[in-house]
C-alpha cells in the first residue's frame, strides 16, 4: 500500500501518451486492482506483440492489400497497372505493383481503443471510410466515359496523395507503437518491479500480519491476564468491600465502646478521687496502725522470748516431776480372760474357776497402784495354803483398762523424747500375758498399741514444738534379738533369717546414742508409716519360723524410734524467713521392747523334741539365749540402783554389766542413769499362771523399788 504513491510518481512523469490516442496509458493508478488488471493485459500482449513482431510485414502489407475490400478497387488497380505498364513501356513484369490504396488496419488500433479510456484527442488525420472510396469509385465509374482517364488519374494521385499520407501516418503510428513499446516495456519491467516489491509487500505484509497476529494474540493474552487479574482485582475489592464493611461496623462497635468506656472512665476518674481522699484518709491511719503494730511487733518479741523461757521452765519442770516419779518406773497391766482360756482340753469352764485370786484395792484411787495376788500352796495336810502377796507399782492396769488409758500414762515420756531424752519402754511377762498386745496392740484404731500411739504422739508434740521455733527429723527401726543375733525387721526378706548381714551395737559416749550396723533405718514423714513397718515386721517374722507367736515368744523385739531437733526460730507469716532460732540441737531415742516370754523353763530335757516343736538341743540353747537376757536385763537394773547408791553416797561409780546379753548391751543408752525407763508388768488372769505371776510381780517389785539416778539429756550441743 505505501508503494501506491511512487506508483503514482513513477507513472506520474511520463503522463498520459499524447501522441496517439491508441497507446495513450491511464494518467493514475491508483489500486493494487488497477495495476493487475493492467499487469495483466501487459502479460497477454507480449503474445500478440510476438505475433505481431513476427507477422508485421506481413500484416503490413495485408493491411494495405488485403486487409481492404479490394473487388470495388480492383479495375482501378488494373487500371492503373494497365497504365502504369503502358507508362513504362509494356513491361509488366519489371513495373512494380502499387500497394493497395487501403486504410492501415483498423483492428490494431481499434484493439486497443478501449485502454484509451479517457483520452481526449481525437486522431489528428483519419483516412476516409472505405464507403466514401467506394462513392467516389462509384461515381467515377458513372462518370465513366466522360472523365476518362484523367479522372483515373486523379485518382490515383488522390489514392498516392492517401497513400503518402497514410505512409506518413503509419510511419507515425509505427514510431507512436515503438515509442508506446518501449515504454510498455518500460511500464512492464516497472510492474514486474512492483510485483516483486508487491511480494516482498505482501511477504512483507504476511509477516506484518503474523506479527500483528501474534501481537494480537499477546494483546488477547494479555487482555486474558488483565481480565484475570481485574477479575481478581473484583474480587480481591469485593472482599476489601466486606472487610471495610466489617470494619465500619467493628469501628462502630468500638466508637460505642469508647464512648461507653469513656463514660466508664469519668465515672472511675471520679470514684478514683474519691478513693484518693480515702486513702489519704487511710494513709494517715495506717501510719498510725504502723506505729502500733512496730509496739505489737516489739511486744510479740517480747512474748515470743517469754514462751521460749516458759518452754525451757516446761521442760525444766517436766523432767522434775519424770524424776520424781521416778526414772525406772513400773506399770503393771493384767488382761482379761479370752474366750479362748475357757476352752481347756475340750471342756468348757467358767472363767471364774478359771481366773487367779487377782485383787485390785484402789480401784477408785485416781492412779490406782496396787495389786494382791492371793496364791494356794498346796499344804503337807489340810487344804492348800492361801497366801496374799500385795504389790504395789507407779500404775495398775485392771484388764478392762484400754489402750487409751495405758498410753495416757507414759505420754509424757514421749513429750521427753521430743525433748531429747533416751527412753525406753518394755514389756516383761510370761508368754501369753498380753505383751505383744500392749506394745503393738490390735487392727481397730482403739486397739491400736504403745508403738502406733508413741509414733503418733512423736508427731503431734514434733508439730507443736514447730510452732515454737523448732523442726525435726523423725526415722524408724525394727530389729529382734534372737538366740542373742540380732535380726532386721524390716530388711529383705531374703536377708531376714540369714547371716549375710551381721549387725553389730555401736555407742557414741559423747552423744550418748546407739547404732545398729547394717540396720534398715526408715525416715517417717506420717505417724501412718508405722502400721506398715509394723506389717513388714509381722511378715518377716512369719518367713522365719512355722510358728509366728513361737517365734515372737522366744525373740525380743525392738523398736527404735530416733528423733533430732533444730531450733530454728519462728517465722511472722507463712513464707516469711525463719527469726528468733537459737540453733540449739537435740536428739532423743524411744526404744519399744517386746520381751521374750519370761516364764521359767525347764531345761534339765535334753532330748527329743521340746515346746513349739523345735528339737530339744534348740529348745534348750534358745530358753539359755532368754534367761540369760532376762536375768542380764535384771542385773543391769540392780546394778544401775547399786551406782545410784554408791553415786549418791560417794562410794565411786558401779559397774553396770551391760556386755552380759545383746538386749542390755543395745539398750545401754536408753537403760541408765541418765535416761527414762519404763516397764510394763503383762499378767495373766488365769490360776495356772499365778506361780509365774507372782515371780513376774517379785522381778517388777525389784525393777520398781531401784533408784537409777536424774536422767540427761542425750545428743545436746
Ligand atoms: N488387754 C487385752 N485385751 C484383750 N486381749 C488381750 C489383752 N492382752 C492380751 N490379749 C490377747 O491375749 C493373747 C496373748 O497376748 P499377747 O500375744 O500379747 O501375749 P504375749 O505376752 O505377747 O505373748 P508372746 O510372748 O507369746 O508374744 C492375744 O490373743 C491377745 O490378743
Amino acid at each position: 500500500m505505501s508503494r501506491l504513491p511512487k506508483l503514482r510518481s513513477t507513472s506520474s512523469p511520463t503522463g498520459p501518451i499524447s501522441t496517439g490516442p491508441t497507446l495513450g496509458l491511464p494518467s493514475t493508478i491508483t489500486t493494487r486492482n488497477n495495476l493487475k488488471r493492467k499487469a495483466d493485459t501487459i502479460e497477454e500482449e507480449p503474445d500478440d506483440d510476438a505475433e505481431y513482431q513476427e507477422q508485421r510485414p506481413r500484416r503490413k502489407i495485408a493491411a494495405l492489400g488485403t486487409a481492404r475490400p479490394t473487388r470495388p478497387l480492383q479495375p482501378a488497380r488494373t487500371a492503373a497497372a494497365n497504365g502504369a505498364r503502358i507508362a513504362s513501356g509494356g513491361s509488366s513484369a519489371a513495373a512494380p505493383l502499387p500497394k493497395p490504396l487501403t486504410k492501415p488496419r483498423a483492428p490494431a488500433i481499434t484493439r486497443t481503443a478501449p485502454r484509451i479510456r479517457g483520452t481526449s484527442a481525437p486522431p489528428t488525420q483519419r483516412p476516409k471510410p472505405p464507403s466514401a472510396n467506394r462513392a467516389r469509385v462509384a461515381a467515377g465509374r458513372n462518370a465513366g466515359s466522360r472523365t476518362g482517364a484523367n479522372s483515373i488519374d486523379d485518382e490515383i494521385m488522390t489514392e498516392q496523395a492517401n497513400l503518402a499520407a497514410l505512409r506518413s501516418q503509419h510511419d507515425t503510428i509505427s514510431a507512436q507503437l515503438a515509442e508506446s513499446r518501449a515504454l510498455d516495456s518500460n511500464h512492464r519491467r516497472e510492474l514486474i518491479g512492483f510485483s516483486d516489491e508487491i511480494e516482498q509487500l505482501k511477504k512483507k505484509h504476511t509477516t506484518e500480519i503474523e506479527e500483528l497476529q501474534e501481537k494480537m494474540q499477546q494483546r488477547v493474552k494479555d487482555v486474558e491476564d488483565v481480565s484475570d487479574e481485574l477479575r481478581l482485582c473484583r474480587e480481591d475489592l469485593e472482599r476489601e468491600r466486606e472487610n471495610a464493611t466489617q470494619l465500619r461496623t467493628t469501628i462502630g462497635e468500638g466508637e460505642t465502646r469508647i464512648s461507653e468506656f469513656e463514660a466508664r472512665v469519668s465515672s472511675l476518674e471520679a470514684q478514683n478521687a474519691e478513693l484518693r481522699a480515702q486513702t489519704e484518709t487511710l494513709e494517715a491511719s495506717l501510719s498510725d496502725t504502723k506505729h502500733h503494730l512496730a509496739a505489737s511487733d516489739a511486744k510479740l518479741l517480747e512474748l515470743k522470748q517469754e514462751v521460749v523461757e516458759a518452754e525451757f521452765v516446761r521442760r525444766k519442770l517436766h523432767n522434775m516431776v519424770q524424776e520424781l516419779k521416778g526414772n525406772i518406773r513400773v506399770f503393771c497391766r493384767v488382761r482379761p480372760i479370752l474366750p479362748a482360756d475357757t476352752s481347756s482340753n475340750g471342756q468348757r469352764l467358767a472363767s471364774e474357776d478359771l481366773a487367779a485370786d487377782i485383787k485390785y484395792p484402789d480401784p477408785d484411787a485416781e492412779t490406782p497402784n496396787m495389786i494382791q495376788l492371793t496364791s494356794s500352796t498346796p499344804a503337807f495336810s489340810g487344804p492348800p495354803r492361801k497366801e496374799t502377796h500385795t504389790f504395789t507399782f507407779d500404775r495398775v492396769f485392771a484388764p478392762q483398762a484400754s489402750q487409751v488409758q495405758v498410753f495416757e500414762e507414759i505420754e509424757l515420756l514421749v513429750q521427753s523424747v521430743v525433748d531429747g531424752y533416751n527412753v525406753c519402754v518394755f514389756a516383761y511377762g510370761q508368754t501369753g500375758s498380753g505383751k505383744s498386745w500392749t506394745m503393738e496392740g490390735g487392727s481397730g484404731e482403739e486397739q491400736a498399741g504403745m508403738i502406733p500411739r508413741a509414733v503418733e504422739q512423736v508427731f503431734r508434740v514434733a508439730g507443736e514444738m514447730r510452732n515454737r521455733g523448732w523442726e525435726y527429723h523423725i526415722e524408724g527401726e525394727f530389729l529382734e534379738i534372737y538366740n542373742e543375733t540380732i535380726h532386721d525387721l524390716l530388711t529383705k526378706e531374703s536377708d531376714y533369717d540369714s547371716s549375710k548381714k551381721k549387725h553389730e551395737i555401736k555407742h557414741d559416749p559423747k552423744t550418748r546414742t546407739t547404732r545398729v550396723t547394717n540396720i534398715t533405718t526408715v525416715p517417717l514423714t506420717s505417724p501412718s508409716q508405722v502400721h506398715t513397718l509394723l506389717s513388714l515386721a509381722h511378715s518377716r517374722r512369719s518367713v522365719a519360723a512355722t510358728l509366728v507367736n513361737e517365734r515372737s515368744s522366744r525373740s525380743h523385739s525392738v523398736f527404735i524410734l530416733r528423733i533430732s531437733g533444730t531450733h530454728v526460730g519462728i517465722s511472722s507469716e507463712p513464707g516469711a524467713p525463719l527469726t528468733g532460732g537459737t540453733g540449739e540441737r537435740c536428739s532423743g531415742c524411744l526404744n519399744l521392747v517386746d520381751l521374750a516370754g519370761s516364764e521359767r523353763l525347764n531345761v534339765s530335757f535334753a532330748n527329743g523334741t521340746g515346746p513349739g516343736g523345735l528339737p530339744e538341743k534348740e529348745r534348750v540353747k534358745e530358753t539359755q539365749n532368754i534367761n540369760k537376757s532376762l536375768s542380764a536385763l535384771g542385773d543391769v537394773i540392780a546394778a544401775l540402783g547399786d551406782k545410784y547408791e554408791r553415786e549418791k553416797s560417794g562410794k565411786g561409780e558401779g559397774h553396770v554389766p551391760y556386755r552380759n546379753s545383746k538386749l542390755t548391751y543395745l539398750l545401754q543408752n536408753s537403760l541408765s542413769g541418765s535416761s527414762k525407763t519404763l516397764m510394763f508388768l503383762n499378767l495373766s488372769p488365769l490360776a495356772v499362771h499365778s506361780g509365774e505371776s507372782l515371780t513376774s510381780l517379785r522381778f517388777a517389785t525389784k525393777v520398781n523399788n531401784t533408784q537409777i539416778g536424774s536422767a540427761k539429756k542425750s545428743g545436746k550441743s
